[in-house]
């Protein structure tokens, strides 16, 4: 079998100890867990004149971490890959910024990238590239002689033609995604909007199956919704029953019930919208108060993005607000986390959760509608509350649905959630876990990597 070689930003490297906030990074590596290989990615550190990367092994993985110039690092990570893109895939113009010294910083650091992976690869290896920060690296990697069969799968949402055109490079981004031979999206949607804008905007031609020509390359675009290891997180979530942990989160809810919500602070979420359902909930269904406490998990993220600390200071003042207004002597009606925890934590706190809140304005998938299903006990589920407007959404449809700019509407759904007939709980979550049970970060990573083995043979 051909060796699988990642590449991403971030890297959960067996040298970092902290519970890792992002989906990307926790499914990577149960992905390279199973099947071994190299993963290649960014350090986390900067230094000007960076050296070759580390190189360190850990069972079954070889880990090569780059460290960045710390101007290059910026313009890609903090200026091109989250002020430009990010915004832009998730839908929110009025956020994008675009500086011409992003963008060549962006293109700088997927060019340093490929000199540094280059002398790592073997002519057979399958190089598997992740998320937008590296858009161009096949690229870049094929005008230094690499032949090999690279792939791309692209973790947020992709915009339709009208949004992606408002971005000045949307023309020199598709060229370099035609130098992947397979490209990987989220949900069906998001191929239908790359596809349209191939077909409408850069005259390529589209073949059935997903096969795409453009100008001279051949490639294919496939919808490859990601997912848990549901196995894992049902024997965490299980375990975690009656251990010190679990214990003092119930003693501290002293019988009332609880809703959760993890999400890192990212506009994307829509925090403030939830926060906003949440005090509506409370001032119209009373009978709720002082039977029922939310928490809400909100590690900080991209700090250095200051859309990211104006966020970070309006959810304070709507978390206070609400306390303010609503707590008693002995209950505090939302408690609002910026830490993150460790995935047994987290399975211990979803298990006892009688609602799961994952409402964001738009997600490419969001892995904790999935694990949160994963986690309830069949006899007595909670119920999820999900955004139609995540890539869950797809396959959850035992979920509340919900508009998250509807914010009357989530507040309805609470209350419907909290006082759903046990029946239906169970019902609506056999629905969903049967997704979760089905569609697992393996078969997501074994269906791709087929694909993309034989990509080469596509067009015949
Ligand atoms: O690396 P950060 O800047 O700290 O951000 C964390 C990750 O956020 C995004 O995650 C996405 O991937 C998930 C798994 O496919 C998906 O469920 C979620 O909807 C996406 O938002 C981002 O795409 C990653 O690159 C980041 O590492
Ligand atoms: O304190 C935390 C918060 C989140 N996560 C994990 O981070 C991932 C978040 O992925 P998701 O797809 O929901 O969103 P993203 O952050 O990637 O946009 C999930 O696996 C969570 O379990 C974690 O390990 N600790």
């Amino acid at each position: 079998m051909a060796r699988l070689v990642i590449v991403s930003n971030r890297v959960a490297s067996p040298r970092e100890r902290a519970a890792k906030a992002g989906g990307l990074a926790v499914a990577l590596r149960e992905a390279l867990s199973q099947r071994g290989g190299l993963w290649f990615g960014w350090s986390g550190e900067t230094q000007v004149d960076p050296p070759p990367p580390k190189v360190f092994r850990s069972g079954r993985v070889s880990y090569a971490l780059q460290d960045l110039d710390p101007e290059d690092q910026r313009a890609h990570y903090a200026g091109y890959a989250n002020g430009t893109l990010w915004p832009l895939c998730h839908y929110r113009l009025g956020l994008l910024s675009f500086r011409r010294a992003d963008w060549e910083g962006y293109r700088r650091v997927n060019a340093h990238f490929a000199r540094s992976l280059l002398p790592l690869l073997k002519p057979d290896d399958i190089v598997w590239v992740h998320d937008y920060h590296f858009i161009p690296l096949a690229a870049e990697l094929r005008k230094l002689g690499f032949e090999g069969r690279i792939g791309y799968f692209h973790h947020i949402p992709w915009p339709t033609p009208e949004v992606f055109l408002s971005l000045p490079s949307h023309a020199a981004l598709v060229r370099d995604i035609s130098h992947y031979d397979l490209v990987g999206l989220q949900t069906e949607d998001d191929v239908r909007a790359l596809l349209t804008y191939i077909s409408s905007e850069a005259r390529g031609w589209i073949a059935p199956g997903g096969g795409v020509g453009l100008k001279d390359r051949r490639f294919r675009v496939v919808a490859y919704p990601i997912g848990i290891d549901a196995e894992a997180f049902v024997k965490d979530a299980r375990a975690s029953v009656g251990k010190d942990e679990e214990k003092r989160l119930k003693e501290s809810l002293a019988g009332r019930a609880l809703a959760v919500g993890v999400d890192r602070l990212d506009y994307s979420k829509g925090l403030p919208s939830k926060f906003a359902a949440f005090g509506d909930f409370l001032a119209r269904y009373p009978e709720h108060r002082s039977k029922m406490t939310m928490m809400q998990i909100a590690p900080l993220s991209r700090a250095e993005v200051t859309e990211y600390q104006a966020l970070r200071r309006e959810l304070e003042e709507l978390a206070g607000a609400i306390n303010g207004e609503y707590a008693e002597f002995d209950w505090v009606p939302l408690r609002y986390l910026n830490r993150p925890f460790q995935r047994a934590t987290l399975a211990a706190i979803y298990r006892n959760a009688r609602l799961g809140i994952v409402t964001p304005l738009r997600d490419g998938m969001n892995l904790v509608a999935k694990e949160y299903v994963a986690a309830q006990d069949p006899e007595n589920p909670g119920v999820l509350v999900l955004s139609r407007f995540a890539g869950a959404a797809d396959e959850l449809t035992g979920a509340l649905l919900v508009n998250p700019y509807d914010v009357e509407g989530m507040a309805d759904a609470f209350h419907r959630a909290f006082t759903m007939p046990v029946e239906e709980r169970r019902e609506r979550w056999r629905t969903n876990m049967d997704k979760v049970e089905t569609n697992t970060i393996h078969s997501w990573c074994e269906g791709f990597l087929a694909d993309l083995s034989q990509a080469a043979d596509h067009f015949g």
